[in-house]
């Protein structure tokens, strides 16, 4: 069987999107695997189905149906499902305009963490990333935040980092690298490992401040490795920052660079955030799935 693609990327978090458009098409675990393999695929962090949210199969995206009219089908390089990505939602925006799909103003897409509003802003897409919360809320509130969770850079490493964990609808564990370890220095090319283990893994963010408001972040993303950018865990990182300078609920801005470019994010009121950044479509083309 033949489909379309498009290749396109969101500061360097690059994706196959595949659009869906009669919802006929029930992709494996193993076909996004394939397309997603930069060697004997497409290649790509992820591969997003557009479908239409009326003709989606699971229960929690129909019923964002009368909300958005696209549902991003987000899976990750490794064939999992992921609930959100949030350079993502501005690569299918764009990807939707340039289709003729949606028009310039504001559109909403359905994801597995619930509806997503994308706005254009001349040369960038900015997303409503909806609401945030701390995974171990209420014991950050009675102990402090730096004693719950902690994170190895691999197993036989035993000098943990203290960390935070954050839901962007998808899960985020943050740290921030103590000043004598370096932040190129790290090696993600094994997964961190995250105790207490959250029960549906973790992606891991590493974070140094730069100056106010400006941070450099490295990821390890669930399901793929480590990728050159994250859009849900640049803004997990920036309001980890935030929280542990007492400042994530205000209407506190942050600079987010990573290896791939650079991310806006703004906390907004009620525990809401926004992220600001380009969106890339760089190639189109058929391939054929096994
Ligand atoms: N790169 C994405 C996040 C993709 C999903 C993630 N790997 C997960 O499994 O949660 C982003 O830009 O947010």
């Amino acid at each position: 069987m033949t489909v379309r693609f498009t290749k396109g990327h969101g500061t360097e978090n690059d994706f196959v999107v595949v659009p869906d458009l009669d919802g006929r098409l029930d992709l494996t675990a193993q076909q996004v695997a394939l397309l997603a393999d930069r060697h004997a695929g497409i290649g790509g962090d992820g591969v997003i189905r557009v479908v239409p949210t009326r003709l989606a199969d699971e229960p929690d995206v129909l019923e964002q149906a009368g909300a958005a009219e696209w549902f991003m089908d987000y899976r990750n390089a490794d064939g999992s499902l992921a609930q959100m990505c949030g350079n993502g939602t501005r690569v299918l925006a764009a990807w939707l305009r340039r289709e003729g799909l949606i028009g310039d103003g504001e559109t909403a897409i359905a994801t597995r963490a619930g509806v997503r509003r994308v706005r254009f802003e001349g040369e960038e897409v900015v997303t409503h990333m909806g609401a945030w919360r701390l995974v171990h809320g209420d014991e950050v509130a009675e102990r402090g935040a730096d004693s719950l969770v902690h994170v190895e850079e691999a197993e036989e490493i035993d000098e943990p980092y203290s960390a935070l964990s954050l839901d962007l609808g998808n899960p985020h564990t943050v740290v921030a690298l103590p000043p004598e370890v370096s932040l190129d220095g790290l090696d993600l090319t094994r997964a961190p490992v995250v105790r207490p283990a959250p029960r549906e893994g973790s992606n891991v963010e590493f974070v140094r401040v730069l100056g106010p408001g400006h941070l450099a972040m490295r990821v390890y993303e669930r399901g793929v490795g480590e990728t050159r950018s994250c859009g849900t865990g640049v803004c997990a990182a920036a309001l980890a920052m935030g929280i542990w300078s007492g400042a994530a609920d205000e209407s506190t801005q942050w600079r987010v660079d990573v290896p791939g470019g650079s991310l806006r994010v703004r906390a907004l009121p009620g525990r809401e955030v926004e992220l600001a950044g380009p969106a890339v479509l760089v190639a189109d083309g058929e391939t054929s799935l096994l």
